[in-house]
């Protein structure tokens, strides 16, 4: 469990099989308002399924999920978009939408079909956009947007429906480093700003640790640790998880630890010996 505070949503127990396999088994997570939780572990070890079945898109086969303190199945589909936003991993949009016409899509739990934009719809949408810097792009077709505005509009169609729980799978994949730090300040400051709850899945150890207030690691299924990024990802857990070995470094600016592979390749070199 990762630190104390109100609890927005809480899963004990929960198991998911599909295909004739089991794909998680007995995970406890939670959810501290106002703070980021992160979902780390290898490819296939269950981040995404634990994701989807935390918002809710998927029925767990064993465990509870409360909301609010209330059970989850209490909650109409709805209810629970008007209080979990969930941005998958590799969401594919139609090209020649515009940016503001895909953050308007975050509108749908507020909205019954084909009623028109209400003006809380349009300042939210507005907010949304202000929020991400997406003002200048808003008449933009999606698929003119380099990788990193694409993901900005994403995240502000998630913004757009106006949720205390943000829940990001990937959200930096495929992304070069600058745009990565920019997704990952523009969440934080939302965090930090606003006291948005964030879970997100995070590939990359050293911003997971940098950008969240807690970890939950898993492996097969399972959650194997959890609590504080820098307490939990220790040499040991990373090698028994990940099976690389890592060497834990003060980072020369800010001193917290960092971790680096602790294997590197031998240099080529030509038959002088020069590499
Ligand atoms: N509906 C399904 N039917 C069968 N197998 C599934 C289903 N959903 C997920 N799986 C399997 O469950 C395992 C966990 O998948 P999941 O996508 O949750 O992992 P992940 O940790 O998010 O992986 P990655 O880091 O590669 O995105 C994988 O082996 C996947 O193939």
């Amino acid at each position: 469990m990762v630190g104390g505070g109100e609890i927005a949503l809480e899963a004990s127990g929960l198991g998911f099989s599909a295909g004739g396999r089991t794909i998680l088994q007995g995970v406890d997570c939670r959810l501290t308002k106002g703070r980021i939780l992160a979902l780390l572990g290898p490819n296939g070890s269950g981040k995404s399924t634990l994701m989807r079945l935390l918002a809710r898109l998927e029925r767990p086969n064993a465990g509870t999920l409360r909301l609010e303190g209330q059970p989850a199945e209490t909650f109409s589909g709805r209810e629970m978009g008007r209080r979990i936003a969930f941005l998958p991993q590799n969401m594919q949009t139609p090209p020649a939408l515009r940016v503001r016409d895909l953050v308007a899509c975050g509108r749908y739990p507020h909205r019954s079909a084909w009623r028109r934009e209400s003006d809380a719809d349009r300042t939210a949408i507005a907010a949304a956009l202000e929020a991400t810097d997406l003002e200048p792009l808003a008449e933009r077709p999606v698929g003119n947007l380099s990788g990193g505005e694409r993901q900005r509009a994403l995240i502000a169609m998630a913004l757009a429906q106006e949720t205390a729980i943000l829940m990001l799978d990937e959200p930096t994949t495929y992304l070069d480093l600058r745009f990565q730090l920019q997704i990952l300040d523009l969440v934080r400051r939302l965090n930090r700003e606003r006291g948005l709850t964030v879970c997100w899945v995070l590939h990359d150890l050293n911003q997971a640790a940098a950008y969240s207030d807690g970890v939950v690691v898993m492996a097969d299924g399972r959650c194997v640790a959890s609590g504080a990024p820098d307490e939990t990802l220790t040499p040991e857990l990373v090698a028994s998880v990940f099976g690389v070995e890592i060497l834990r470094l003060p980072h020369p600016a800010s001193g917290r630890p960092i971790s680096v592979p602790a294997r590197f390749p031998a240099p080529f070199c030509d038959q002088r010996g020069a590499p």
